[in-house]
């Protein structure tokens, strides 16, 4: 075939499978379409090994569960130190090279890759959404949701992490979390390399988009009318405007699994085992001593034990989900569901915090004559071209590198916070997309809109020039919590997140709404006679169209969450009832368990999470090797009892238990470092 006739089988596969309802098959077809096109991205030799059942040992010195974000980052730093042994135990598979383009961010939602978890219903929130459930999309492959996210690397506010050590956090103050920021990037935006905000060094590369739209710098110039800097937002002040920064790597997506765990991946001390579905964690009743976890991998039950201990990175649903279902959390909630009380911890799933926006900020515009039939924002049958694949394909740039969802962020003040600190509450994402230039396809298909609902809203406007400038409450008071269903490891938790529980968050909300409203009316937007969609939300209409109590009514009926839950297993000191985890991130009440992923936030950041997840991880994995450099010395004054004599013998390595004698494993092995087990 040739290179024009695979373009365009390309091309056609990406509709099909968008259109039709993505499913494994679809992905693997766009996938092998994408290895043959574009092999560079494929990493062959560079991905992680998934380690067959038969190769796992039956003891490493720590496991952790989940490999997502914080996950991937733990596993490599842990296993930094050669003599330690590490095993990751992953759900899903590994992320493919369609989970790379940009454009395809919300594409990657209810497929395989996806856990597709749903809200419950409540009065305030999600009234436009089937059933009135917001879907819950978090990653369920290696990297986690860090292969689902939409890239943006955002730090937060630095009140945030002064905020955690003024609750009782020591260690967790902005001067003691941004090193860590610092050590996991590599910023290569040129303009900030050297700045000492940025780190060079780290593994998560940095960097612009590589495509934009004219709209882009509408967006700026616009913000700049109301008086906004355009500026770093993870730099010295938040409040401004910026062109997104991402976590991409030469345009494409940067994962955490790319990122932390291919360089890892010839170290002999680090397994990965992907597919493996830990359905408990072993406590001993007695001592409360943590020893082991128990998983599935390919039907297969096996039980592993840890010598230090068991980091849970499984996120903010499931790594309350594991506690629970192995015996640590409220006890009520426990006797509900059949599970024997280990620990009566009361936090454990409580303090949900998650950032949501008003969907439906939907306005029209007319582009300049200049940009007539061409791809001025995002239009569904004006980017979805064989031009449009040629040039990802042929020439590594165009629309594939392009994330119009939000092409630049800001951060802004309403009235309800102080108007002279650098202490935005609202975010702002400018798209040079809208829920009708999609034509359905993504959007709607994503959040769980109600057709009826999107028909009204949108249908007449289907693939009209529009943008939208979606408002997200930055620090919500409304907590929400999750609950196990049952007793059984598969079911999905009940996640109830309450959103505008608090009436304080809707007040904010409508004013965030109010600033992206006003954008309009800049001289720059005014240029492309930007307008509001002005049909009425269903469920809305008893309200005055854009009054304080119309834009309220669109929050709850058109709640989108913005993918943020956190707080789940949250950090504090001895003194509140709540915490689940100390500073340390040790599980209160047992021992060899720690939280390392966005559970542990005592409060949601001001800004995305990803970055500020990764901070956790890296200096969980410090806290760690802190604690058990204490550990060792004092156990070489004793005895180490979980040492292990490694045995080279041809094409075999045995290892031996060093009290019984017995090899309690054989590895059919070409490890690099011969005798890294002998210590
Ligand atoms: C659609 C979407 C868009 C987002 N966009 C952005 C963005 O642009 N910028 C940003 O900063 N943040 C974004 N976020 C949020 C951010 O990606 C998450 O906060 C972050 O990735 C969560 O990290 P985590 O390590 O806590 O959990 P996760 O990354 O979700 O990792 C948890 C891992 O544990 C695994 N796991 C769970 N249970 C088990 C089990 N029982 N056994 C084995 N493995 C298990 C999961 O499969 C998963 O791999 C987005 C999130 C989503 C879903």
């Amino acid at each position: 075939m040739s290179t024009a006739g695979n373009n365009l089988n390309m091309f056609s596969l990406t509709r099909v499978s968008l259109t039709m309802g993505p499913s494994l098959g679809f992905f693997f077809f766009l996938n092998s379409a994408l290895m043959n096109l574009r092999p560079d991205i494929v990493d062959k030799n560079g991905r992680v090994v998934d380690i067959p059942n038969a190769r796992i040992h039956d003891r490493y010195d720590f496991i952790v569960v989940g490999g997502g974000t914080a996950g991937a980052v733990v596993a490599s730093r842990l296993s930094e130190n050669a003599n330690w042994t590490v095993l990751l135990l992953e759900a899903g598979a590994d992320e493919m090279p369609v989970t790379d383009m940009p454009l395809l961010f919300p594409a990657l939602q209810l497929t395989p890759f996806d856990w597709q978890f749903k809200s419950q219903p409540g009065e305030n929130y999600c009234l436009a959404m089937k059933e009135g459930r917001c879907n819950w999309p978090r990653g369920k492959v290696l990297g986690g949701s860090s292969v689902l996210n939409a890239m943006l690397y955002i730090r937060g506010n630095k009140r945030d992490y002064d905020q955690w050590e003024s609750m009782g956090n020591p260690g967790w103050g902005f001067k003691d979390v941004l090193p860590y920021f610092k050590k996991s990037e590599n910023m290569t935006i040129s303009e900030y390399r050297n700045d000492p905000y940025h780190g060079t060094d780290g593994y998560l590369t940095i960097e612009h988009f590589r495509y934009h739209s004219p709209m882009a710098q509408w967006f700026l110039q616009a913000g700049q009318d109301l008086g906004y800097k355009t500026r770093d937002v993870n730099g010295k002040t938040q409040t401004g405007f910026t062109l997104s920064h991402g976590t991409l790597r030469e345009g494409l997506r940067c994962s955490t699994a790319k990122a932390f765990l291919r360089p890892a991946r010839g170290r002999p001390n680090l397994h990965v085992s992907l597919h493996s579905m830990v359905e408990k964690i072993l406590i001993n009743e007695q001592t409360k001593e943590a020893h082991g976890v128990v998983f599935n991998k390919y039907g297969t039950r096996r039980t592993v034990h840890a010598n230090k201990e068991i980091i849970l990175t499984a996120g903010s649903v499931q790594s309350p989900q594991l506690l629970l279902l192995s015996g640590v959390g409220p006890a009520d909630h426990l006797h509900e569901v059949g599970i024997d009380v280990i620990v009566d911890s009361p936090g454990v799933g409580q303090n949900m915090q998650d950032h949501i926006a008003m969907g439906a900020c939907t306005y029209l515009y007319d582009p300049p004559e200049e940009f007539h039939n061409k791809t001025c924002g995002f239009i569904l049958p004006k980017v979805f071209t064989t031009e449009v694949v040629n040039d990802f394909t042929q020439n590594k740039e165009g629309p594939v590198y392009w994330l119009p969802e939000c092409e630049v962020m800001a951060f802004v003040k309403t009235k309800y916070t102080s108007q002279v600190d650098d202490h935005p509450d609202i975010q702002l994402f400018l798209a040079a997309y809208a829920d009708n230039t999609d034509g359905g396809i993504f959007s709607k298909k994503a959040t769980g809109v109600r057709d009826d609902v999107f028909a009204a809203v949108h249908e007449h406007i289907i693939y009209r020039d529009s943008y939208s400038i979606l408002p997200l409450l930055l620090r919500p008071r409304s907590k929400g919590y999750i609950k196990l269903k049952d007793k059984n490891p598969y079911s999905h938790p009940l996640i109830y997140p309450n959103y505008f529980s608090d009436p304080h968050d809707l007040k904010v909300m409508v004013e965030g709404a109010k600033i992206g409203y006003a954008l309009k009316d800049t001289p720059t937007m005014k240029r492309l006679n930007a307008q509001f969609n002005d049909m009425v939300i269903p469920g809305c209409k008893q309200h005055k169209f854009l009054s304080d109590d119309y834009w309220a009514c669109q929050a709850k009926h058109y709640t989108f969450t913005i993918y943020h839950p956190v707080g789940t297993t949250k950090m504090g000191p001895d003194n509140d009832r709540e915490a689940v985890v100390d500073p340390r991130l040790r599980v209160r009440g047992v021992k060899n368990i720690r939280v390392a992923d966005g559970s542990i936030m005592p409060t949601i950041v001001s800004g995305n999470t990803n970055a500020p997840i990764i901070m956790i991880a890296e200096k969980a994995c410090d806290l760690i090797k802190e604690d058990w450099r204490v550990e060792e010395a004092k156990m070489e004054k004793s005895e180490k009892p979980t040492d292990y004599i490694f045995v080279r013998r041809e094409h075999e390595h045995h290892i031996k238990d060093p009290v019984v004698g017995d090899t309690i494993a054989k590895i059919p092995g070409h490890w690099k470092q011969e005798d890294f087990w002998k210590k």
